[in-house]
């Protein structure tokens, strides 16, 4: 599959170190020239470049040598560079050079600027920004309303391999990096803006060993099933879906919904909602109990159902049936009291909880590192696991498998019924036969992308039914841009 893989911070050291060319600056001049150019086309967007002010702020390792550099770059093109050291004795020296050689100036406080570049630290730091390297962030935005922030590698105080976001941590619009992603771009995108990757000749093999990934959108157009000239509805796969209560049937509604706009297959619902989901969703076959629904290809679960003894006994008779079950919400609290149902599965099972569910199941909290946590919750489970989030992770049991992320781009999924949404998307992928994990990212790709085309541009606040509604309509655009 055509991915994006994003390496640990030790897995960008051994392949910068690989090149041979670390230790002579060859690299960091490659950096500093990549950054150079994205501040000048950022300038240059915004009304040109000579005469315009930068400001860096400089730490003491190489994150600020390649902010120094580049700013010796920019200052022999005319713009106003001045630096603010935050360790004046253990700034990059030959960096320093070469800006004040340029005719760059180091300074004790910026006045108004266009750009502050933040080289404070990159891949070599650790934990929050320090207070004194706050302090000069707050004053430039209190000065230069509008200023534009570009970090250098990464936002300084956001962890690079676990995209935890320390309290101070910069916010950038504008993010340079350099040869591959790092994991906190993804992760923590929010807090990266716009992610520009520049080639230092890091050589191809330079993330192969990328343990995180994101699956591209030109993939999952390209691997979203439609019917083709043989196919029947059966042939495309028959989702049961188990959600919602007679007293509450939005998850019913909602679930079966999302399910019927996913794939071309058959949706069939079973429990005490099935009279209001026929009314709405007519295509739908009705059943009152999972084990009177007939045939079918893969099961959902969880959300809605409750956690009484009807629920429970209805999650007995889905999981004990030899097809992949999407287990998700309720059904992910009854599987932490009951996870003897797990061990006795006999094809995938797909758990799909969010925080509060996912600390529920493990009995420990996430913790900062989401996808170590993501790993080892699928290792423990002997199930597919996605840890819903801004960021979705999606880890499958067997040792060595990738963690797919999939950053959702906004926020706007953030909405009570959302989850329910997901899952019916997800089991009707689940259904036609593909991999869990692969169903699931691809569902939850589609759901982000729903709630994005839902919300419009500017966006509104939607419901869950406007994300269901939306479905096509995300699938659609991911379809063309698979040509
Ligand atoms: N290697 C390469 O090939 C290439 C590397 N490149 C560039 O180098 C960067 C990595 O450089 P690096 O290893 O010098 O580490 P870096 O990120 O500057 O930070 C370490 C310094 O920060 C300090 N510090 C730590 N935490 C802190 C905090 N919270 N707040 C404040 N300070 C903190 C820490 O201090 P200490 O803990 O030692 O007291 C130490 O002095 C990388 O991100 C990329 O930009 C490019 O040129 C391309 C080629
Ligand atoms: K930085």
């Amino acid at each position: 599959m055509d991915v994006m893989r994003y390496p640990t911070v030790a897995q960008i050291r051994t392949a910068e170190q690989d090149t041979g060319l670390l230790d002579d600056g060859v690299l960091m001049g490659r950096a500093a020239r990549g950054l150079a150019v994205a501040i000048l086309a950022a300038l240059r967007a915004d009304g040109g470049t000579y005469g315009r002010r930068v400001g860096l702020v400089i730490g003491s390792g190489d994150n600020g040598g390649d902010a120094l550099y580049a700013g010796a770059i920019l200052a022999r093109r005319g713009v106003d560079v001045s630096a603010l050291l935050v360790q004046p004795e253990r700034a990059h020296r030959g960096g320093l050079a070469a800006l004040r050689g340029a005719g760059g100036r180091t300074v004790d406080r910026f006045g108004v600027l266009d750009i502050l570049v933040d080289g404070v630290v990159g891949i070599g730091g650790s934990g929050p920004l320090h207070a004194d390297a706050a302090a000069v962030f707050a004053g430039a935005a209190r000065n230069s309303p509008g200023l534009t922030v570009v970090a250098v590698d990464l936002p300084s105080g956001v962890d690079a391999d676990t995209g935890v976001v320390n309290d101070p941590a910069v916010r950038a619009d504008l993010t340079v990096t350099f040869g591959v992603p790092r994991r906190a771009h993804v992760l923590a995108a929010p807090q990266c803006g716009r992610v520009i990757v520049v080639d230092i000749g890091l050589g191809p093999g330079a993330d192969r060993d990328a343990v995180l990934q994101s699956l591209s959108d030109l993939e999952v157009g390209a691997a979203w099933p439609v019917p083709g000239p043989a196919d029947d509805k059966y042939r495309q796969g028959v989702v049961g879906i188990v959600a919602g209560s007679a007293a509450y049937p939005g998850a019913a509604l909602l679930c079966t919904g999302a399910a019927v706009r996913a794939t071309s297959g058959m949706t069939r619902y079973a429990g005490p909602a099935a009279t209001a989901v026929v009314n709405r969703h007519p295509e739908v076959v009705i059943a009152d109990e999972p084990a009177a629904a007939g045939k079918v290809q893969a099961w959902v679960i969880g959300p809605g159902i409750g956690t009484d003894d009807a629920a429970l006994r209805r999650l007995r008779t889905v999981l004990a049936a030899d097809v992949p079950v999407l287990v998700d919400a309720d059904g992910i609290t009854l599987l932490a009291r009951h996870r003897e149902l797990l061990a006795a599965r006999t094809a995938p099972t797909l758990l799909t909880p969010h925080a509060g569910e996912f600390a529920r199941l493990t009995g420990r909290p996430l913790g900062v590192d989401r996808v170590a946590a993501v790993l080892g919750c699928a290792a423990d489970t002997g199930a597919t696991v996605l840890l819903k989030g801004r960021a979705t992770l999606i880890a499958a049991p067997e040792a060595g498998s990738p963690v797919l992320v999939n950053e959702a781009g906004s926020s706007w999924a953030a909405t009570a019924g959302s989850g329910d949404a997901l899952s019916g998307i997800i089991g009707a992928l689940l259904a036609t036969g593909l991999a869990p994990a692969v169903a699931a990212a691809m569902g939850a790709r589609v759901h982000s992308g729903a709630a994005h085309i839902a919300a419009g541009t500017p966006g509104v606040p939607i419901g869950a039914s406007a994300l269901v509604a939306a479905i096509s309509e995300a699938i659609r655009v991911l379809r063309s841009s698979a040509g």
